[in-house]
């Protein structure tokens, strides 16, 4: 009888096979009863029995039509394997220890601090919801106050989601993880007019969020609007709330003094109409600061002090421009190097003998602006390394025999993707790649 039900589920176009279920899911689920009774005669219908039959039910109408059953309007069963996924990661954590943690920091904060997590728990305790915006400059304490705030909502088994826009931003946040993947982001976010995360109400993920009390987005200023948007949007629809971000409380924190939104082949003013500053979600979002440097005042360190406060002068626009605009930098804020060979040598002076030196490659490294610019750094590089070049290349054939002719091979070679490794890779025996 499930099988039957599966097939008309899944080829069928029933107009509600939700009602069809409930109406007969004691039939369909009569053997899975008797299977248990066998061990315990007392045993009598219950959630588990109907969720074990429409576990089955969804498994064959996946074989069928690669759906699951919200696909065709019901509610899906839940999955132990999704469960441990999605619910378990976010209460798996030891109570004890957070409570310890909770006890030994919170009598720290500095009094900024306390403000924002006695406004950020209140609301949550009140029921609140809202979306709250943190302005933190480097070394205030941001990331301190977070995790405290989640361990906060941790420690009495609630649920606490943290995302951040950048991986490694992520990783500082207990439990975090990039907002991409936790929230289905669309990829296509600077051409979709109104678009919506990729979960579902029935889904694991939006059973989860829908007992989330608090999501933490760390560097949520790098992220395009309508990333925030499309979050507001789905936490309304799963939650079935109309206010702010579906009445729950949402904590972005970030510095809208460093990245902004990357627009490809976008100008300045496009990036400026994609920040969080640009949204019509900007007007209901309520503001605290931290300004107080954590690294100078604990530890004295005048150095951090003197970095915080050029940096801060960059980010407020209060450097003294020349004619084209340009500021310079001075030498008590960074060393100058006058050319790419001088900066080589100068971070990776030693590099023939601590090659294979783990920590002391951990310690530098060189960013750039374009991926071929990096090129052309990594063969600098190399050439002071002994040995031959070994070219790897990747795939370059066109799937689809009649589009050939459109994507020569010489084409297809020059492409450099964002996010995808050169087509041709030069390495030496003994080079780290990362
Ligand atoms: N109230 C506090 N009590 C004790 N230590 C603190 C407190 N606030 C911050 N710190 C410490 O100060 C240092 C800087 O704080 P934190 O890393 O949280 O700053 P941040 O704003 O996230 O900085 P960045 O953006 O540069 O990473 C850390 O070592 C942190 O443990």
């Amino acid at each position: 009888m499930r099988e039957l039900f599966a097939v008309l589920v899944a080829t069928c176009g029933l107009s509600n096979p939700q009602q069809l279920w409930d109406k007969y899911k004691n039939d369909m689920t009569d053997d899975i009863l008797h299977r248990l009774q066998e061990q315990n005669p007392n045993v009598t219908y219950s959630d588990l029995i109907y969720n074990e039959g429409l576990t089955k039910i969804e498994d064959q109408v996946k074989t069928i039509s690669g759906k699951d059953l919200s696909d065709y309007g019901m509610i899906r069963p839940q999955r132990t394997e999704e469960i441990s996924s999605d619910l378990i990661r976010e209460l798996d954590y030891d109570t004890a220890s957070l409570q310890q943690q909770l006890t030994e920091s919170v009598p720290r904060l500095n009094p900024e601090q306390r403000l924002v997590f006695d406004n950020v728990v209140k609301k949550i305790e009140d029921g609140e919801g809202g979306l709250l915006f943190l302005d933190a400059p480097g070394g205030t304490g941001k990331t301190f106050l977070l995790n405290l705030l989640l361990t906060q909502i941790r420690k009495d088994k609630g649920i606490a989601v943290t995302v951040a826009s950048s991986g490694i931003a992520a990783t500082l946040l207990n439990g975090g993880r990039t907002a991409h993947s936790v929230l289905k982001l669309p990829l296509n976010l600077a051409h979709e007019e109104m678009p919506v995360c990729n979960i579902s109400k029935n889904s694991e993920r939006g059973r989860m969020l829908q007992q989330c009390k608090l999501l933490v987005w760390d560097e949520c200023t790098m992220s395009h609007k309508r990333a925030i948007e499309a979050l507001d949007r789905t936490l309304k629809d799963i939650k079935s709330n109309p206010n702010i971000m579906g009445g729950m409380v949402v904590l972005l924190a970030g510095d809208f003094r460093q990245t902004l939104p990357v627009i490809t082949k976008g100008t300045p003013a496009d990036e400026i109409n994609a920040c969080l500053k640009a949204s019509t979600l900007w007007v209901q979002v309520k503001t605290f600061s931290l300004s107080t440097n954590m690294r100078v005042q604990l530890h004295n360190d005048v150095q951090s002090g003197q970095y915080a406060a050029a940096l801060l002068k960059i980010g407020e626009d209060r450097m003294a421009k020349d004619g084209n605009g340009m500021i310079t930098l001075d030498r008590e804020f960074c060393n100058v190097v006058h050319n790419p060979d001088d900066l080589n040598n100068f971070v990776y002076s030693e590099l023939l003998t601590n090659m294979r030196n783990r920590e002391w490659l951990c310690e530098r490294a060189i960013l750039a602006p374009t991926n071929e610019m990096v090129g052309q750094i990594n063969e600098q590089i190399m050439s002071r390394v002994e040995g031959d070049i070994v070219e790897f290349l990747s795939v370059d054939t066109v799937m689809d025999t009649e589009q050939v002719t459109s994507y020569p091979v010489e084409f297809l070679n020059s492409l450099e993707l964002s996010g995808v490794p050169s087509h041709k890779l030069r390495l030496k025996v003994g080079v780290p790649v990362l």
